[in-house]
């Protein structure tokens, strides 16, 4: 495993007794993270989920907000901004937007894992203005473009 970053997190009162997120395994990407709240998603629903706790992420990273699998085979619950962005700017609390795709009434009870996080580098880039751009084999191909010869020979 790669060297660790440090992340500061602030407990907040509705926090309180709550687990800070946390890897279920030694291998795992994702830190999984808790609700605070109690909350059913109607189906079609959607809710920004508190998680009871702020962060203080280091100048060049970010947090990715990715869903669950099991809860998305299983129940149909996902993250309609998916992956969610923590900017390492952001100082309010962390929240997860859940939307129930399931057909189901979905029940969040607080202490349930939602979501994952996702710590990662972030690359800066600045856009240059051009007058012509270079020239590639794709062109201004895509959407499906690639294979589409192929398939109809
Ligand atoms: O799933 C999420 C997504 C975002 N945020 C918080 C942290 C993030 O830094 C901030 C802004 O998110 P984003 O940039 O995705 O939203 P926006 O619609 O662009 O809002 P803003 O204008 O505040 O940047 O909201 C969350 O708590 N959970
Ligand atoms: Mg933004």
């Amino acid at each position: 495993m790669t060297q660790a970053i440090t992340i500061e997190i602030k407990r907040l009162h509705h926090g309180a007794n709550l687990p800070l997120p946390a890897y279920a395994t030694e291998g795992a990407a994702g830190m999984d993270v808790v609700s605070a709240e109690d909350v059913t998603l109607a189906p079609g629903g959607r809710h920004a989920v508190a998680t009871g706790f702020a962060l203080a992420i280091p100048d060049g990273y970010e947090i990715q907000v990715r869903p669950r699998s099991g809860l998305a085979l299983k129940h149909g619950i996902s993250l309609p901004n998916t992956p969610g962005t923590i900017d390492s700017d952001y100082r309010g609390e962390l929240k997860i937007i859940m939307i129930n795709l399931g057909d189901a009434p979905f029940v969040i009870q607080r202490g349930d894992r939602i979501a994952q996080l996702v710590a990662a580098p972030v690359q800066l880039a600045r856009f240059a203005e051009v007058e012509t751009l270079s020239d590639t084999a794709r062109g201004e191909g895509g959407f499906g473009s690639t294979g589409v010869k192929a398939a109809a020979s």
